[in-house]
């Protein structure tokens, strides 16, 4: 299986793909190129890329700098201006300006407790140090996502979480995650090593899951912000780097954990490096993913807690953007009987920002098309998925050839290759990188300002959902973004799925789509209210505003807000509401 969850296409398959005649270099090519503004690229040789060095330990993503705690007293340790430098130096706000979708979705809240969402960090009642590092992170602002989860959280529920792609679902869980443990992390923390060289047993007080390395680097990055002079450690564990890297820095100490399950199930094979008897809190990211059939074993060894976690406080949270409803009915299985359950808009909707193109593109005549795409628009930062790997190498070899500045990445790839493949996408000059599903979900790089899904996903491939956070990677958190994909009668099996998301997004549907349009000519969705109608008949369980019986609990179980901030809070932001908008202070 592949890392994303997805079987790739037979390489068979693509090789009944008529050789395209354009594939050799052409000098005109690079003449055309330059002039359209695309940079120049330097191929890396791979081989040499490769081969072992005299350096056993290279900077892997994994190995980045962490905040080291060397405080005696209270929990908060001295500033360390030259990390804070690194973790916060592009801290400007990241935020754009196209926020309607975030002030305005409605949001359904479900579970046997009110709460009211917090319309503010600074009434949220975190811990300061938290709050301070939220501000070095310029989140002035707080996302509707936010508002809901974190009181849950720091009252200590159970979670299910569905919000758009791009709305800070990630801070959602690690802001309060991290708060809460702030103030006690003297009593619960694992061992650390007495001096400096020695080696402890890791014991995790977070636990955060996520299907693909690239991803476990990002949270990873988020948790060493957040973290910032704490005395919480954040490590993160993937495969494809040796696993001496991974056992190096867990025997610094751990606090939150963020890996990729196949590593994280090898870890916990081994007691004596990993033992999970402290975990607190156990997030699942990309949720409905993790929990198909696939990462069955792995899922169940991780959600079961390892060796003897019977803490009954044991929070366990689950986040993504599409949720269907079979996910979020194994989900439930995992769940304390009180979970809550927070939905932004419909579970598996996306937002406007995303301006949604699809063109027709015969399978022959697909590469030709990418090339005049990629030269009629501006150039920028260009994401080009493919449903395999022989796919994203013959795409990345064909573009290359016509001189155009590319990095590709799929499961097949050496993680060196990874990770400089995806360096090179961050770097200063706009890059076109073609990737597998392995890229689509949950990735935040900033200024991706186009989309192409040169292949549509179809069922196999993740089908309509894989579709929602493939063009999720661009029109992030009130950013304005272009999604093209390529349509040909291949494609039927999305093609009624994607007209549905066409015209709830008030996009153009293109006339070689129209029969796939409903009847009335409006979206049409299951009824996706309620997980569970037995519950939702039960006194006190809230579906909507305004039902429950039960008080609003305070947004300020950390401990660490005044009394005053409550009410100010509940008043701010109001109750969400099935049917009624919710809007946060944006
Ligand atoms: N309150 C905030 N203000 C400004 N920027 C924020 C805020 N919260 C998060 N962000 C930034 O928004 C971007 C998107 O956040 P994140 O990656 O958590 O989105 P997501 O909802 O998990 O998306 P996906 O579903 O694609 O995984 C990140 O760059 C993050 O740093």
């Amino acid at each position: 299986m592949s890392e994303s969850g997805f079987q790739d296409a037979p390489a068979e398959e693509f090789g009944q793909i008529p050789a395209n005649p354009a594939s050799a270099p052409n000098p005109e090519d690079a003449l055309a190129a330059r002039e359209h503004g695309w940079g120049e690229d330097e191929k890396l040789d791979y081989d040499a890329f490769n081969a072992p060095t005299s350096d056993s330990n290279p900077a892997w993503a994994s190995s980045a700098q962490v905040y080291e705690w060397s405080g005696e007293e209270g929990d908060v340790g001295a500033p360390d201006p030259e990390l804070e430098e690194q973790l916060f130096r592009n801290g400007q706000s990241k935020a754009g300006t196209s926020l309607d979708h975030i002030l305005n979705f409605s949001a359904t809240l479900e579970g046997p407790k009110q709460f009211a969402p917090i319309g503010s960090f600074d009434t949220a009642g975190l811990h300061p140090q938290v709050l301070a590092n939220v501000q070095l992170c310029n989140y002035d602002r707080i996302t509707v996502i936010q508002g809901y989860c974190i009181p849950i959280i720091l009252a200590g529920h159970d979670l299910v979480a569905v919000a758009q792609t791009g709305s800070g679902k990630t801070a959602a869980y690690l802001i309060p995650i991290i708060s809460k443990l702030m103030g006690k992390v003297r009593k619960l923390q694992g061992p650390r090593p007495a001096m400096k060289g020695a080696r402890v047993r890791a014991e995790p007080l977070v636990v955060i899951v996520v299907p693909t390395r690239e991803l476990a680097q990002q949270i990873f990055d988020e948790a060493r912000r957040l973290c910032y002079r704490s005395m919480l450690r954040p490590v993160c564990a993937y495969g494809g780097i040796p696993m001496s890297s991974n056992l190096q820095e867990l025997a610094k100490g751990c606090d939150l954990l963020i890996g990729t399950p196949g590593r994280l199930q090898d870890l916990m094979d081994k007691p004596d490096i990993l033992s999970m008897k402290r975990v607190k809190f156990t997030v699942i990211d990309e949720a409905d993913e993790m929990l198909q059939g696939d990462w069955e074993d792995e899922m169940n060894k991780i959600m079961g807690g390892g060796d003897m976690n019977e803490d009954p406080d044991h929070a366990y949270l689950m986040f993504s953007a599409t949720f269907p409803k079979e996910s979020r009915a194994i989900a439930r299985t995992y769940m304390d009987a009180d979970f809550m359950r927070v939905r932004i808009g419909r579970a598996g909707s996306t937002h406007k920002n995303v301006t949604q193109d699809v063109v027709f593109a015969e399978r022959h005549s697909k590469k030709q098309a990418l090339y005049d795409l990629l030269m009629a628009r501006p150039p920028c930062r260009t994401l080009v998925f493919c449903n395999s790997k022989p796919g994203v190498e013959e795409v990345d070899d064909y573009l290359y050839n016509r001189q155009l500045p590319t990095v590709f990445m799929h499961g097949g790839r050496s993680q060196l290759e990874r990770e400089d493949a995806m360096r090179r996408f961050k770097g200063e000059k706009p890059h076109i990188l073609i990737a597998t599903n392995i890229f689509g979900r949950g990735i935040d790089v900033p200024q991706v300002n186009h989309v192409i899904n040169y292949d549509l996903p179809g069922t196999e491939y993740g089908g309509i959902s894989e579709y929602i956070h493939r063009i999720g990677r661009t029109g992030r958190i009130g950013h304005k973004g272009h999604a093209t994909s390529f349509y040909n009668e291949r494609n039927e099996d999305i093609a009624p799925a994607l007209v549905n998301i066409l015209l709830e997004t008030e996009q153009e549907v293109p006339d070689f789509l129209q029969d796939f349009k409903p009847e009335n000519g409006q979206a049409e969705f299951e009824d996706d209210v309620t997980d569970n109608e037995e519950e939702a008949s039960e006194p006190g369980y809230v579906t909507a505003a305004g039902e429950a019986e039960a008080p609003a609990e305070a947004a300020t179980g950390g401990g660490w807000g005044t009394d005053a901030s409550t009410p100010a809070v509940a008043a701010d932001a109001g109750w969400g509401a099935a049917t009624e908008p919710v809007t946060a202070s944006w």
